[in-house]
């Protein structure tokens, strides 16, 4: 109770982003709390483990939204549409080639693993960021993950797979898992995405590659980057 203005101190902001014009400090705290509350599901505890502290009183879910799905959905449609056109006219013959085989598994919901492979410069990137534009375009997800922080920059909305999926940096191995709790709002996006694009996943731990292909969070991934990667149930494009 002592540092509850100190810990709030901007989430009147947040509230009146949201509509509430005018907070009081009583709603102020109980988001406070309700915030508090989602940082501990995230970890699988919950605010009632913490005797004496208060319990939210009002439901601010319909308030607060999944933020790592907000973030994903925070794209312009039309814009992404505009974009998608472009490229897509400009498709060479075998980049339509491997745009449809994705996109037909994509919109048909099948799950499939591909596997782009070709050497560098010969349009792997433009492919895949034709599929982003008309995956966002749809309001859809496309997540974007790459091996290397340096590649991670070259995407749009792109981030590392170790910081996306909680991979195990040390000690991997075939029973390793991701720590991402099943309860989570992460594993909540994860379980709504319907691309993921992998960028130079030839450079990434065999373990890592085989479980994320049969994680049930995980619809489909995408490789790109030069390399002669595997995998028993990918389709090599
Ligand atoms: N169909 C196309 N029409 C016009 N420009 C294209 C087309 N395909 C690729 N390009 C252009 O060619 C250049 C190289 O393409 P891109 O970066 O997609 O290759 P890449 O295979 O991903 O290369 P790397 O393996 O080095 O990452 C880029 O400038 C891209 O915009």
């Amino acid at each position: 109770m002592q540092f509850r203005h100190h810990i709030c101190d901007d989430l009147a902001y947040r509230l009146r982003a949201h509509g509430i014009s005018h907070p009081t400090d009583e709603q102020v705290y109980d988001y406070g709390l309700h915030l508090l509350d989602n940082i501990l599901h995230d970890s699988g505890r919950s605010l009632e483990e913490f005797p004496p502290m208060p319990l939210p009183q009002d439901d601010w879910n319909v308030l607060a939204e999944n933020p790592f799905i907000a973030e994903q959905l925070n794209y312009d449609r039309d814009r992404e549409r505009v974009q998608w056109a472009e490229r897509f006219d400009q498709l060479n013959d075998d980049q339509r080639h491997a745009y449809n085989q994705v996109m037909v598994s994509v919109e048909q919901n099948e799950g499939q693993v591909f596997f782009l492979n070709g050497p560098g410069g010969t349009g792997k990137t433009f492919v895949y960021r034709t599929v982003c534009h008309k995956v966002r375009s749809e309001g859809w997800i496309a997540l974007c993950v790459a091996s290397s922080g340096v590649a991670a920059l070259l995407l749009k909305g792109g981030r590392t797979s170790h910081s996306m999926f909680k991979i195990p940096v040390q000690g991997l191995c075939d029973t390793s898992t991701c720590a991402i709790n099943k309860q989570s709002r992460l594993a909540d996006m994860l379980r709504r995405v319907n691309v993921i694009i992998w960028d130079e996943v030839v450079m990434q731990n065999r373990f890592v590659v085989s479980h994320m292909s049969i994680c049930p969070y995980i619809q489909i991934y995408y490789q790109m980057g030069p390399g002669g990667c595997r995998s028993h149930n990918a389709r090599h494009l």
